[in-house]
Parts: C-alpha cells; sequence; structure tokens
C-alpha cells in the first residue's frame, strides 16, 4: 500500500514517557476526527488539535508508493549510531495507514516504533510503544498499551474515565491554547492529588525545536 505523508524530520520526543529521546517524527496526513481545516474546527469531534496535518507538503512530504520507500527515507534522517534508533508516527491520525508492512521495514532497519494515536483504530502487531491520546466525543477501541496520554482538561474525558484501563504509564498533558497557562496549573494539581498520573510538558515548544 501507499502512505500519504505530511512530514518526515529528526528531532527530540517532546512529550510523554520517552521525552527527550532522539527520533524520527513521521507524520501522516488526514486525521478522522477533524478535516484539518479551521473552518471545520468548531464542528469537529477534535478541536484542540495544535498540528498541520493536512497534504503531504511538508518536509520530506509526499506519497511514498512502498513500505521499503517511507522506511529508508525514514532511516536516512537518523545521524547517530546505529543502537537506540527510534521512530515515532504520529499525524493527523497514524493508524488509518500504518499497516503490518511497514512495522516490518522499520524493524528490518533497527528501529524501535513509537506510535501516537487518538486510540480509535486498533494498531497492528508489533508495535513497541503506543500511547493512545483519548479524545472526548470519540470511542475508544484501543483501552490497553504502554502509555495513556490524555490532553487536560477535556470536559466529558476527565481522567477519573481512564484510570482504570490497562496501559503501563499515565501521562497528564495540559491543553496548549488560550488557557494554557491555567490547564497546566490544573493538571499540576491534578497530579499532586492523583500520582498515578505524571505530567507531561511539551518541552519542544519550549525548547523552540520541531
Ligand atoms: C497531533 S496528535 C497526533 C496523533 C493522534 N492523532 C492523537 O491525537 O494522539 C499528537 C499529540 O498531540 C496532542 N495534542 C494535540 N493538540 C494538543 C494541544 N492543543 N495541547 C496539548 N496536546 C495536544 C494529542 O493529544 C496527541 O497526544
Ligand atoms: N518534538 C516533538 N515531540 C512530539 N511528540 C508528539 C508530537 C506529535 O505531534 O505527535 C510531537 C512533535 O510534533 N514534536
Ligand atoms: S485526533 Fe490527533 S491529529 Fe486528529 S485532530 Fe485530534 S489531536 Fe489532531
Ligand atoms: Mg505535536
Amino acid at each position: 500500500m501507499s502512505y500519504a505523508v505530511k512530514e518526515i524530520f529528526l528531532t527530540l520526543q517532546g512529550e510523554g514517557a520517552h521525552a527527550g529521546r532522539a527520533s524520527v517524527f513521521c507524520r501522516f496526513s488526514g486525521c478522522n476526527l477533524w478535516t484539518g481545516r479551521e473552518q471545520d474546527r468548531a464542528e469537529a469531534t477534535c478541536q484542540f488539535c495544535d498540528t498541520d496535518f493536512v497534504g503531504m507538503d511538508g518536509t520530506l512530504g509526499g506519497r511514498y508508493p512502498n513500505a521499503d520507500k517511507l522506511a529508508d527515507t525514514i532511516a536516512a534522517q537518523w545521524v547517530g549510531p546505529s543502537g537506540n534508533r527510534y521512530v515515532v508516527l504520529t499525524g493527523g491520525e497514524p493508524l488509518l495507514q500504518v499497516d503490518a508492512e511497514l512495522i516490518d521495514a522499520l524493524h528490518a532497519r533497527g528501529f524501535e516504533i513509537g506510535v501516537e494515536t487518538n486510540g480509535t483504530v486498533a494498531p497492528p502487531e508489533g508495535v513497541d510503544w503506543i500511547c493512545v491520546s483519548p479524545k472526548a466525543g470519540a470511542e475508544l477501541v484501543v483501552r490497553s498499551g504502554h502509555e495513556l496520554k490524555l490532553v487536560y482538561p477535556q470536559a466529558q474525558a476527565m481522567p477519573e474515565k481512564f484510570e482504570g484501563l490497562s496501559f503501563e504509564r499515565f501521562s497528564l498533558q495540559p491543553m496548549d491554547g488560550p488557557d494554557a497557562i491555567s490547564n497546566t496549573a490544573d493538571a499540576v494539581d491534578y497530579c499532586l492529588r492523583h500520582p498515578q498520573w505524571r505530567l507531561s510538558v511539551q518541552t519542544h515548544k519550549t525548547l523552540g525545536i520541531r
């Protein structure tokens, strides 16, 4: 199958349990919870998205005809020694496109694979770190995994709803936007009172990296 990719770049994972880790990001085009067009945001299931995932016009964006071509381009971004290679598949919603062929092609090139997903689509087998970020108003299909990273606050998706699910790590990420400062203070307070949850700061935004 072919893959519609918005952009591919090397950076540090900014968020969640792997924050600080050198990672190749592959951002897939398109999402099932928002068109990505500003005029549709108010009507979308997911209204707070901070990402441009429309089209294929970013760095190394384009339509990749098969898994080997995409995995070769991802591997070519890695600049360190060949150990500890890590790729983050994100979007948009990556699980609309990620399949077993791509997982195998990335593993064959020595990558550990992380996925950032809204949890509405079942992942293929073999993903090494599944980070599920539930969205209020969207059915949560992926109810177990490695990390549950909840954007906070969401009126119909508060942490209590997810604390019993089977994840190794529970991360609470303040919602960026006009209320980012108060959302951060509220998330800190929540983590102090509910130590199952760890604060996830979007470090790449303060560092000024991608
Ligand atoms: C852009 S999404 C792409 C992956 C997938 N569609 C998802 O929602 O998990 C990557 C991460 O950014 C988070 N995110 C998006 N908008 C955000 C915002 N305004 N503030 C904080 N986190 C945000 C998402 O919840 C998700 O964890
Ligand atoms: N540095 C960096 N870390 C990230 N972690 C998750 C991201 C995403 O947009 O999925 C992201 C991103 O866009 N940049
Ligand atoms: S589900 Fe993820 S990519 Fe889609 S609109 Fe929401 S945050 Fe953005
Ligand atoms: Mg991002």
